[in-house]
């Protein structure tokens, strides 16, 4: 989302009609629907757009030769001009229609005017988003699509993506390695965590993707996919074998690429500025997203060889997440909170971490821990989330956009179940073979390599 979308609260009763225009104009049928089964007429838009867009002050005053065009033909007023709009293209929750901006117009006017446009037009929300210079997208939405959530039945997403939940806008939030390769999801409990952890390792199960666990909570998160698991710890003494193995991993695809490339052994793995991706597709190895599921709890120490033991860890971590990407290995942190007081090394862990996720938190100390570096605002709108609302949380990047989003519900067994089926693409990574967790499913036989990119989708 660009930092020009506007975010508007809910308000009025078409917020109450909840998800779905069937369950919706069941509840109220007095309300006046449209074709496309919403709050929203695409007659009452048509009718009332140049006027609104006048009242909202999104005119420009027309040309010289329009005012003796006009006086020639008609002699009537020569009215101010609004945006050229594109055509009204109805969807499942509401309209889009795209505006050419006046001369003298920018797309900051228009999203200015958000909250304007959504009470002319009485609808829950109105978004605004640049297409090009000169373009912007309206989408109108018709009701809280994150009251029940269902994703689109079309998403375009691709390997190493997985469309994980819907963002207010009712566009679908894309988890994409490629693009953040890592990532922090922090929340209370019973806030979402689990259910958004259990979508990505649904979403990826099929693809091919070695998974990697690490559950301190003995396993109770992760231990149910682990048939589909390369490697699973479930306490902080299996974490400390199995996170070296991970770095030794990464510094051997490292040493893969460099061979590639005809550097010498010896150069420091900063100065290779090349990754996995540009090696040939038969010697490409097969990207790692390691599962970290409370993180806090491998910081936690009670005795001074615990200590030595989390420095160890910490910094494997960090490590992985400085030097991780090129090598495809991805990390995906989960915490309830995830700040300074855990000790040496947290600070920097989580500033490798892009990609934030705040689901609902206790504190607004947490919030800031996960979002105080992206916006204030998506610090407040963080702390506002209900606990009524589990699932729902503040998407954002450091790029300065953020969201409200909500995961669709997904039971534990359908997603141990996905993993159970797609347990044959398992990939054979000998280092990570003694860490594989105990289940009967089988390995696939031949070299850990990626085959071709397959969608995804949700
Ligand atoms: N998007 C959602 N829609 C509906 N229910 C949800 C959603 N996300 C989570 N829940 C429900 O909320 C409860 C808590 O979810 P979850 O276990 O994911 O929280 P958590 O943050 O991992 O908690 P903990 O840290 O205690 O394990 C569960 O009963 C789950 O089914």
């Amino acid at each position: 989302m660009t930092d020009l979308t506007t975010l508007l609260e809910v308000g009025g009763p078409v917020a109450a009609l909840g998800g779905g225009a069937a369950y919706a104009r069941a509840k109220h049928p007095g309300v006046y629907w449209s074709t496309v089964g919403l709050p929203i007429s695409t007659a009452r838009l048509l009718s009332s757009y140049s006027s609104v867009m006048e009242a909202c002050g999104l005119t420009v005053a027309p040309s010289r030769l329009r005012m003796l065009a006009v006086k020639a033909t008609n002699r009537r007023e020569v009215r101010p001009v609004p945006p050229r709009r594109g055509i009204i293209r109805p969807t499942s929750t509401g309209l889009r229609l795209r505006l050419r901006l006046a001369p003298g117009q920018e797309p900051a006017d228009v999203a200015a005017s958000a909250e304007r446009l959504r009470h002319a037009w009485g609808v829950h929300a109105v978004y605004v988003s640049t297409v090009k210079p000169g373009v912007v997208e309206l989408r109108l939405v018709g009701f809280d699509v994150l009251r029940r959530v269902r994703m689109p039945r079309k998403v375009d997403a691709g390997f190493l993506q997985v469309p994980v939940a819907l963002r207010e806008d009712a566009m679908p939030l894309v988890r994409d390695y490629r693009a953040v390769p890592h990532q922090l999801t922090l929340g209370a409990t019973l806030s979402g965590k689990s259910m958004y952890l259990r979508h990505l390792i649904a979403g990826l199960a099929p693809q091919p993707v070695a998974l990697v666990g690490i559950d301190c909570k003995r396993g109770v998160e992760l231990a149910p996919f682990a048939s589909r698991l390369s490697a699973l710890a479930t306490d902080p003494e299996q974490a400390a074998e199995l996170l070296p193995v991970l770095v030794k991993e990464m510094e051997d695809r490292y040493d893969l690429i460099k061979d590639r490339q005809g550097i010498a052994p010896d150069t420091p793995d900063e100065e290779i500025t090349s990754d996995i991706w540009g090696l040939p597709e038969h010697e490409r190895p097969v990207p790692v997203v390691l599962f970290v599921d409370e993180v806090a709890e491998l910081f936690l120490v009670a005795t001074r060889k615990d200590e030595e033991r989390r420095d160890e860890m910490v910094t494997q971590l960090i490590r992985l997440a400085q030097l991780g990407r090129a090598a495809g290995i991805y990390l995906e942190v989960c915490g309830q909170r995830f700040g300074a007081e855990l000790g040496k090394g947290a600070t920097m862990l989580r500033a490798q971490l892009t990609g934030r996720v705040c689901h609902r938190v206790n504190d607004e100390a947490s919030a800031k821990m996960a979002l105080g570096d992206i916006a204030p605002e998506a610090v407040s709108a963080a702390c506002a989330i209900a606990p009524e609302r589990p699932g729902l949380a503040v998407a954002g990047d450091t790029s300065g956009g953020w969201s409200r989003i909500r995961t669709p519900y997904l039971s534990l067994s359908n997603a141990a179940e996905t993993c159970r089926e797609s347990a044959h693409l398992v990939p054979d990574l000998p280092a990570l073979k003694l860490f594989r967790p105990d289940v009967a499913a089988r390995p696939v036989e031949g070299p850990a390599l990626i085959g071709e990119p397959r969608p995804a989708t949700g």
